[in-house]
């Protein structure tokens, strides 16, 4: 592919894109020179620590196009990519891959144990990584984590997406792109999990159709794509409101519990009332 001009460069501390085309790779070798189909014309923009960042857009925009860009997986055509090294970001992908081997192994990957037990990590440490994910009851079922089995057909969709997840806390890379990887996992579980992962201090790059994890990110990116038109940007950054704190967010629970107490119980409570003194008031009226 002698058309691609762009560099990628090893930075410690930002996942950014300048002028980056996103590019679907070339199926026939005629355009293997030229590239496919143009997704988003040109990138830029960067992601420094903490500054989690939620990527949206409909069906087929390009998304995980841009992520193949970050991970390397698709060229960089033109323009310039910045990201950590390869230790310091993970990427999790919307279909959950678990090697063959133990249980263990499904948490390490692509560690071997003789890795784990090289760099001085500990079960108790792959177990408190098991509760963060809400799967603190798999080893007990599965008979430790020296079992193994076919871990794909064992384990739910939702289990497969919170091990690999589980994965991430374990590497403990400073960035993560996270690729609707969370999609089978109910809505309290990954908000908890998403909180760890920020805990941890990871910076996200969120890819989701799902509007209720923007409160994690204090960035969106929004890809327009084709819907674009003229010479406009094909895609939105804007900052988000920071998100709430826990204590604000148990403030809010608390409040909207109330409203809820009050439309449920007390304005049917009041109504009845109203009618009574209706009725009272109708029947002097008449006396
Ligand atoms: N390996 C590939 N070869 C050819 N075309 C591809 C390839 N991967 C993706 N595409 C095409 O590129 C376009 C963007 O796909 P992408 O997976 O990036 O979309 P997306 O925004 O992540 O969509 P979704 O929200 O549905 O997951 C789609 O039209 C898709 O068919």
């Amino acid at each position: 592919m002698s058309n691609v001009h762009g560099e990628t460069c090893t930075v410690d501390n930002r996942v950014a894109l300048t002028e980056v085309p996103i590019v679907v790779p070339p199926t026939d070798t005629l355009s293997q020179l030229e590239g496919g189909d143009v997704l988003v014309k040109s990138f830029t923009f960067a992601v420094g620590e903490n500054e989690h960042t939620l990527i949206s857009g409909g069906n087929g925009i390009g998304k995980t196009s841009l992520a193949r860009v970050i991970a390397g997986l698709w060229p960089v055509w033109q323009g310039k990519l910045e990201v950590p090294e390869s230790s310091d970001i993970f990427y999790l992908s919307q279909r959950a891959y678990l090697p063959i081997g133990s249980l263990r192994d499904q948490v390490i990957y692509p560690h071997s144990y003789a890795q784990m037990k090289a760099a001085g990590r500990t079960e108790a440490e792959l177990m408190s990584i098991l509760e963060k994910v809400h799967l603190l009851y798999l080893p007990g079922r599965e008979g430790g984590f020296d079992t193994r089995k076919e871990w794909k057909d064992v384990l739910s969709g939702g289990e497969k997406q919170r091990i690999c997840f589980a994965r991430m806390f374990y590497h403990r890379p400073r960035f993560a792109v996270l690729d609707d990887c969370t999609n089978a996992v109910s809505s309290d579980v990954e908000d908890r999990m998403y909180e760890s992962a920020i805990q941890a201090g990871i910076t996200l790059l969120t890819i989701t159709h799902r509007p209720s994890l923007l409160r994690h990110h204090v960035r969106q990116l929004i890809i327009t794509g084709k819907e674009t038109v003229g010479s406009q940007p094909q895609y939105n950054l804007t900052s988000l409101a920071q998100p709430a704190t826990e204590h604000e967010r148990q403030t809010l629970d608390a409040e909207i519990k109330q409203l809820r107490r009050t439309l449920e119980i007390e304005v049917p409570e009041w109504k009845t009332r109203l009618n009574q003194v209706n009725a009272d008031l109708s029947g002097k009226r008449s006396m």
